[in-house]
């Protein structure tokens, strides 16, 4: 069944989160005293999380990224994603992360059924990562990639948030990652989702990216597969892998978003920046799988042509994305 949004948009992708902790406290995703955690009652239990991911494979999602927080630090997590990669209809099960605990769950995660894995690593130098991250072991995340290839997972993305000032003279090393490893690199426009007066500044635009990696490396276009997300991909000359630029500032994916998303408590998001929310708890409660499905579905005809973020920075409304998954 396909689903399609007021301009025509297919929507096939579910961005679940299934918690708002986190082992990191990344400077552009938390403020440095953290978040106030939600409390446990108010999250969705495992079994919850799955009603809410059956009624959105009902009515036409395909691919579910599992997110958070850091959906790795969540007690049970992998029995959960075990049982949900059984839904019928559902084509792909896929995690984010920040690595820091794949030493000893890839290979759990494999078996659950995940099928790739998208990796954060905002830098290579184990200082610039200990204050991007502030207190982060770099050493874990390395560990952790090493886990997830020798488990078998083939299709590793790192994501890397690139900021003016902070890590970006790591472009070109990142980019090197793709030479030997057929590792997708994708570069991440920093977006303002915390209060900050200088995010202009801050913020380096895809093709400025694609233009300090065209100084030292020749880049060919690459097609886009189905169900993918919004990243762009490009090609080093001979490389095993590719690198990518995601442009949520300089928007250039919302007239193809293709995704919903639903908090870990149980709050629908039409985008990423929607002000409007829809509460999805009532209807699992009440066990009304139909009334769910319809929720969902409402919450796909509120999906808005693209985003306000330059509006949202102006009026400094802030949103870790630790609470909304990215
Ligand atoms: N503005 C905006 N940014 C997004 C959206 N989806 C992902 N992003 C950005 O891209 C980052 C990386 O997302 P991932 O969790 O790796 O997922 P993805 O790139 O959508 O997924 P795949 O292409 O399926 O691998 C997110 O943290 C956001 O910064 C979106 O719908 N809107
Ligand atoms: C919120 S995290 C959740 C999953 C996991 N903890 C991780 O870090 O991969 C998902 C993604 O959001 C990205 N992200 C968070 N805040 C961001 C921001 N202000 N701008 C751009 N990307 C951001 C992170 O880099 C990460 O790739
Ligand atoms: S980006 Fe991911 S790892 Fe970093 S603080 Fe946010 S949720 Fe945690
Ligand atoms: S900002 Fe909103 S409309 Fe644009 S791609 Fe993200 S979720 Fe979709």
């Amino acid at each position: 069944m396909a689903l399609y949004d007021p301009f025509g948009r297919s929507i096939n992708y579910l961005r679940l989160s299934v918690t708002d902790r986190c082992n990191l406290r990344c400077i552009y995703c938390m403020p440095a005293a953290g978040v106030h955690a939600i409390k446990h009652a108010d999250v969705l239990s495992f079994e919850e999380l799955l009603t809410v991911s059956r009624a959105a494979v009902a009515i036409g999602v395909e691919k579910i990224r599992v997110t958070g927080g850091e959906p790795l630090v969540r007690k049970g997590i992998i029995p959960f994603l075990a049982e949900l990669a059984t839904t019928p209809g559902l084509k792909r099960l896929v995690l984010t992360t920040n690595g820091i605990l794949l030493p000893e769950m890839a290979a759990e995660l494999r078996c659950a059924g995940v099928e790739s894995l998208n990796i954060s690593l905002d830098s290579l130098q184990p200082d610039t990562f200990d204050s991007i991250t502030r207190g982060g072991n770099i050493l874990k995340v390395f560990e952790g990639i090493k886990a997830a290839e020798e488990a078998g997972f083939k299709r590793i993305k790192i994501n890397m948030v690139v900021i003016r000032g902070v890590n970006d003279h790591e472009v070109a090393d990142f980019a090197a990652l793709t030479l030997k490893r057929p590792y997708h690199v994708r570069f991440i426009e920093y977006m303002p989702t915390l209060r900050d007066d200088s995010w202009k500044a801050r913020t380096i635009s895809g093709s400025e990216i694609l233009g300090k990696l065209a100084l030292r490396y020749s880049l060919q276009a690459e097609s886009k597969a189905a169900m993918d997300g919004p990243a762009s991909y490009y090609r080093i000359a001979g490389a095993a892998g590719r690198v990518g630029v995601i442009t949520p500032v300089s928007c250039h994916f919302c007239n193809e978003c293709n995704r919903i998303r639903v908090t870990s408590t149980g709050i629908a998001k039409s985008c990423l920046f929607a002000t409007e929310t829809h509460d999805l708890k009532p209807y699992i409660h009440a066990g009304d799988d139909q009334a769910l499905r319809d929720a969902l579905r409402y919450v796909v005809t509120t999906k808005p042509e693209h985003h306000a973020i330059e509006e949202r920075a102006q009026r400094n409304m802030t949103m870790p994305m630790s609470q909304v998954g990215g």
